[in-house]
């Protein structure tokens, strides 16, 4: 493709002089630059990639789009944000293939993860191949692909679109995190169902404040039925439960359908009944109502179950294939997943890291206990401090043995995270140890029979950063083993 034409879908560009290169690739890495590439100049949180622009020309670059004119000999493109241009160009370099997809976004604070594979899971039992973006991976069909971010950076994003479609994939979920609609890494994307979760407590140090937190998740809605093809339908479905949804219904021009248990909606769940191993409530649609059951456990899943339902409902799937899937979809890697080596109590292993989803998780648990209740958390290293001392508070409230411990620390030393912790819960009983190992050992340790254990905050996690030391750990593994140390096996 020709660079002017590419130039062509962008709207705010300083003209340059010089030639008309054919581009063979689009690069935001100058180490992946080979002859022909575009490469485009990203200011980093940790470098800063116009300093790169010079090598990306050594390897063969055919023009550099960046925020300022550039000392090389190749064609610079100067635009204002080269993040959101790349969104642009990538889009339009990989063919748009989200035009030819039928494309959900889920966002909100908690659920994303749990929403997208129960859509991925309604849409494969419609027949349809599917493609998922999140957190646990990527799946293009049968096929996982590690991920490092949520919802990857434009590029990344485009070239796997392009990948689904070339695979035929017909119908994509994907999480669509605050960071990502800030930075425009998700502005190429034409979707066609939005879906909201909710909204809590959850990455201020990145957004500030809570409303602009809000406002970062409301840029998909906004951007839902404004844009490309207008004459697909496009759906925003809202949690009428969650107050923050009122904002979204004022910003997005597509079809708005609700879900919820206690305000009125579109789609309700109702009749709701929760056992240790699974739960049944009255689906409530449009199209009837059917009393559904399901493995999964906790309120906070049947809200998910509610979304999901609802947007597979706007793609147009039938009330029955939903609810066939719903009745047989088990949980999700890390999510509430048990850990069963025969011990006679329970060890629930579970993503939950902020206050609002560990609260969930524990009064779920609470349900159900007849005896003692422990848990095992920690809090991220710089990421959102304010977060600490409302984890420490909702784990002691809820469990009868609090321990705190690590969660990737990062560069910040994990003592003082625990500090942090600790001062919101002055007065209270607690146990403190630094080694996550250390900690899930000293739960595991003091069980007795019917207790629970819930070991929070990593779920699918498989390594610990300290540092910058990225080191295995996997609190399944390490709680299978601590379980069979403790029986003398090992
Ligand atoms: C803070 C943040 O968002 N960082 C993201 C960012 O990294 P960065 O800014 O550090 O990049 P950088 O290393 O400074 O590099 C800048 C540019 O120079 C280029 N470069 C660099 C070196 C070189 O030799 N040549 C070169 O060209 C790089 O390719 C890049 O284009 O760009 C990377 C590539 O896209 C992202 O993976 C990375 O996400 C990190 C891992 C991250 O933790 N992000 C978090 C905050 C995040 O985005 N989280 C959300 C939601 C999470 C949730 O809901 O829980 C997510 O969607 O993942
Ligand atoms: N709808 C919900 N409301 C509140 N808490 C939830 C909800 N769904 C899941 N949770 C809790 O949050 C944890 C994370 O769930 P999930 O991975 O689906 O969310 P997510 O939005 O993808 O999270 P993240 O943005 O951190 O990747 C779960 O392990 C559970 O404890």
């Amino acid at each position: 493709m020709k660079l002017q034409t590419l130039l062509s879908y962008l709207h705010d560009f300083t003209a340059y002089a010089g030639e008309n290169p054919d581009i063979s690739s689009i690069e935001m890495d100058s180490r992946q630059v080979k002859k022909g590439a575009l490469f485009i100049c990203i200011k980093g949180f940790t470098v800063d990639g116009h300093d790169f622009a010079r090598q990306a020309v050594e390897n063969g670059a055919a023009a550099i789009i960046a925020e300022r004119p550039l000392d090389v000999d190749v064609p610079v493109v100067v635009v204002r944000d080269s993040r959101r241009a790349m969104a642009v160009l990538a889009d339009a370099f990989y063919g748009q293939p989200t035009h030819k997809l039928h494309l959900i976004g889920v966002t909100g604070t908690n659920g994303k993860t749990t929403t997208t594979h129960i859509i991925e899971h309604i849409a494969r039992k419609a027949g349809k191949k599917t493609g998922l973006i999140g957190t646990v991976n990527v799946k293009i069909g049968d096929h996982a692909y590690p991920t490092q971010n949520t919802t990857p950076e434009s590029l990344l994003l485009q070239r796997m679109f392009k990948q689904m479609v070339d695979e035929g994939v017909e119908i994509a979920a994907m999480e669509v995190s605050s960071h990502a609609l800030h930075m425009g890494r998700v502005h190429g994307c034409d979707y066609d169902v939005a879906v909201f979760t909710n909204l809590t407590q959850d990455h201020l140090d990145y957004h500030g404040t809570m409303d602009e937190y809000r406002n970062a998740k409301g840029l998909l809605f906004a951007q839902l039925g404004n844009r490309y093809d207008h004459k697909r339908p496009k759906f925003a479905i809202l949690n009428n439960d969650d107050p923050a949804s009122q904002y979204y219904k004022h910003m997005t021009a597509a079809t708005v359908i609700t879900y919820g248990i206690e305000t009125d909606s579109d789609i309700m769940a109702k009749q709701i009944e929760i056992a240790p191993n699974g739960m049944a409530f009255d689906l409530v649609t449009p199209y009837g109502t059917v009393r559904v059951r399901t493995k999964l456990i906790g309120l906070f899943n049947v809200y998910n179950l509610l979304a999901a339902a609802s947007a597979c409902l706007v793609s147009g799937f039938p009330l029955p294939v939903i609810v066939e899937a719903i009745e047989d979809i088990s949980g999700v890697a890390g999510r509430f997943e048990t850990v069963d080596e025969g011990q006679n109590f329970t060890v629930i292993v579970d993503y939950a890291h902020t206050p609002d989803s560990l609260e969930n998780v524990l009064r779920t648990i609470r349900q159900f206990a007849k005896k003692n209740v422990y848990v095992v958390v920690g809090c991220g290293g710089d990421r959102d401090r304010t977060k600490r001392p409302l984890m420490a508070q909702t784990a002691v409230k809820y469990a009868d043995v609090a321990i705190f411990t690590s969660d990737n620390p990062r560069s910040e030393p994990p003592e003082q995270i625990l500090r942090d912790m600790e001062a919101g819960v002055p007065g209270a009983r607690y146990v403190t140890m630094v080694d996550r190992k250390e900690a899930i050992r000293y739960a595991i340790g003091q069980a007795e029979e019917g207790d629970i254990i819930l070991i929070a905050g990593k779920g699918h996690e498989t390594y610990q950063i300290i540092g910058d030391r990225i080191m295995d750990f996997d609190d399944r593994a390490v709680a299978r083993e601590v379980i069979k140390e403790r029986r003398g096996i090992c």
